[in-house]
């Protein structure tokens, strides 16, 4: 078997007396897309800012292809495409100037058209970034994290917010993604049966499950993902927390 691209193993992370990452660990096999599913506050976020190299962990060890994320930042930075939570993109450069300057930081990027193509932003290249909706946004932030050819991509909180069809559109241009290595953050049920390969299922820090989405509802012994889910965790996802308004 090949190497995996990500190894965890025994992550710790504190925030004075909050715990929020308590002795996880989990592997991501190469070319696999993995779900880390959980309420708010199950340490999704903490998690990937830890292999992305953002926050150092208080215990552990995490190799994103054999790199020390703390350690090897330069080189991480060539291989690691990110997409987390907030932006903090300047809001009054357009598409273009954006998705150019971030161009810049890498030996061999991605033309500038193909990556509007993706994201479906060919015809928003003028565009300033404040005067994109929501979702144009999202689907921006999702084009820079691929801007350098990243062989890992982390992406957080996909599609929350997102209306139906813009969701869509969004897991359309993920889905042309298979040949990375992709750890894909959500709150939401359809979206990590839709993608992802194995699902981790994370509550109050601890990992309590991980496996294919089939595998969950089977090892639950329920009917579907959601259901899966409740039996797993004892919590229920809050409508307002599966990024699709109803
Ligand atoms: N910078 C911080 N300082 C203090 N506590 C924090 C910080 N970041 C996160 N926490 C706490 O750590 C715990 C895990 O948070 P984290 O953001 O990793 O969870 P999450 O699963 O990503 O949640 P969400 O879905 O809301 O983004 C929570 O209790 C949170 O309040």
């Amino acid at each position: 078997m090949s190497v995996p691209a990500i190894q965890v193993e025994h992550l710790h992370k504190r925030y004075g007396d909050v715990v929020a990452v308590e002795d996880v660990s989990f592997e991501v096999a190469a070319g696999e897309v993995l779900g880390l599913l959980g309420v708010n506050g199950a340490g999704k976020t903490t998690t990937v800012e830890l292999i992305a190299g953002l926050r150092t962990p208080d215990e552990g060890r995490i190799r994103v292809l054999g790199l020390d994320p703390r350690r090897d930042r330069g080189a991480l930075r060539q291989v690691l495409g990110v997409q987390l939570q907030q932006t903090y993109l300047h809001h009054a450069l357009t598409v273009a100037e954006l998705v150019d300057l971030y161009r810049a930081f890498y030996p061999d990027p991605r033309p500038a058209a193909d990556l509007l193509d993706l994201v479906e932003l060919g015809g928003h290249a003028r565009t300033r970034f404040e005067k994109l909706s929501g979702g144009q946004q999202q689907r921006l932030s999702i084009a820079l994290a691929l801007v350098g050819r990243p062989r890992v991509v982390i992406l957080d909180e996909l599609t929350t917010g997102l209306d139906p069809r813009a969701r869509r559109r969004v897991w359309a241009g993920v889905e042309e993604l298979r040949a990375e290595t992709v750890l894909l953050v959500s709150h939401s049920m359809d979206e990590v049966e839709r993608l992802c390969d194995r699902v981790a299922v994370l509550d109050g820090g601890r990992l309590v499950a991980l496996d294919t989405p089939a595998g969950l509802v089977a090892r639950a012994g329920t009917t579907d993902l959601e259901e899966a889910f409740v039996a797993l965790t004892g919590r229920e996802l809050a409508p307002e927390e599966d990024g699709c308004p109803r």
